[in-house]
C-alpha cells in the first residue's frame, strides 16, 4: 500500500452468473475527490459497492489504510451513500444525522452546515426536496471522517444548481483523512471538482490517476474530451444528470448477489 493511499483495490474481479462486470481492477485511492466515470453498465456501482464493503469481490480485495475492512485496528469507517437514499421520512434532518453521528462519535450541526442545510435541520426528511435529501445523504456518508466515503451517483435526477451544490458539499466534506469516491455522468462537474479520475469501460480500468496528469498525458483540455478519447463517443456520459437505462446492457441477469461481511458503513445499502 502506497503511503498516501487511503484505500487500495487489488486485483478485484466480480462476476454475476460467471460474467465479469469488474475484471481485475486495481486502484489506489488517495485523499480528495476521486470521480468514477464510465458508460452505463461499465461497473461503477459494482466498484463502489466493493469499496463500501457492500458487494463481495469474486477475486481480489480492498485494503484500507486505517483498517476499515474490520479487525481490531478499525479506527476509520467507510461512509456509503447508495443510489437510493435510505433515509427515514418521519425524522428531521438533524435527528437523522444525530442518529448516525452518535454511532461514530460525531455531531450533526457542522455536517448540516457543511452541506448547506443549516436552516433545514428541523424539517422532516419527507418535507425535503430530492436534492436536499441527497445533500443530507452526503452529510450522513461523511460523518465521523471515514477513511473513504462512497457516493453512488449522488447527482442523478437533480437540477443543475442542486448537482453543483452536491459536488460542492462532497468537496467540503473531503479532507486529508477522507477520500470521497463519487460516481457520476456529470463530466462538467467531474472536471470542476475531481482531484483523481477512474474511467471504467466494460469492467476494466481504461484510465486512472490525477485528473491534471491524465489530461496532459492524453493531450486534452477537459474530462469530457478525455472520456471521448478513452472510451469512445461518450454515449454513456450525460450532462443533464439522468443516467438512462442501467440493466441488461451487458446481458447479465440480476441475481441480487450481495455481501455484507465487511460492512462498516454509516448508511444502509438498498441494493
Ligand atoms: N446484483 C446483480 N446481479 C446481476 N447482475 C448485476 C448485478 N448488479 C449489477 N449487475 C450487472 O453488472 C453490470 C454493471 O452494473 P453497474 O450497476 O455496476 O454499472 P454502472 O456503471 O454503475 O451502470 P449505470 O451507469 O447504468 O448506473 C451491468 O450489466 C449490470 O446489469
Amino acid at each position: 500500500m502506497t503511503e498516501s493511499a487511503l484505500a487500495e483495490v487489488v486485483g478485484v474481479t466480480r462476476t454475476y452468473g460467471g460474467i465479469p462486470v469488474l475484471d481485475d481492477v486495481s486502484l489506489s485511492i488517495g485523499s480528495g475527490i476521486t470521480a468514477v466515470v464510465g458508460p452505463n453498465g461499465s461497473g461503477k456501482s459494482t466498484l463502489l459497492g466493493v469499496l463500501a464493503g457492500a458487494v463481495e469481490p469474486t477475486a481480489g480485495a480492498v485494503r484500507y489504510a486505517h483498517g476499515g475492512g474490520g479487525g481490531a485496528d478499525t479506527g476509520k469507517r467507510i461512509g456509503y451513500l447508495p443510489q437510493g437514499v435510505p433515509l427515514r421520512g418521519e425524522l428531521t434532518a438533524r435527528e437523522t444525522l444525530g442518529f448516525y453521528a452518535a454511532l461514530v462519535g460525531d455531531e450533526p450541526d457542522a455536517a448540516l452546515a457543511d452541506v448547506g442545510l443549516a436552516d433545514a435541520g428541523d424539517r422532516r426528511v419527507s418535507a425535503l426536496s430530492g436534492g436536499m435529501r441527497r445533500l443530507l445523504g452526503v452529510a450522513q456518508a461523511t460523518l465521523g471522517e471515514p477513511a473513504v466515503a462512497v457516493l453512488d451517483e449522488p447527482t442523478s435526477g437533480l437540477d443543475p444548481e442542486m448537482r453543483e451544490r452536491t459536488f460542492r458539499a462532497a468537496a467540503t466534506r473531503a479532507s486529508d483523512d477522507t477520500a470521497v469516491v463519487v460516481s457520476s455522468h456529470d463530466l462538467d462537474l467531474v472536471d470542476a471538482y475531481a482531484d483523481d479520475l477512474v474511467v471504467l469501460d466494460r469492467g476494466r480500468v481504461a484510465a486512472a490517476g490525477a485528473r491534471d496528469r491524465l489530461l496532459i498525458d492524453h493531450g486534452v483540455d477537459d474530462v469530457e474530451s478525455l472520456y471521448r478519447v478513452v472510451v469512445g463517443d461518450g454515449s454513456g456520459a450525460e450532462s443533464d444528470g439522468e443516467t438512462g437505462g442501467t440493466d441488461g446492457d451487458r446481458g447479465v441477469a440480476h441475481t441480487d448477489e450481495t455481501a455484507s461481511e465487511s460492512l462498516h458503513v454509516t448508511g444502509v445499502s438498498d441494493r
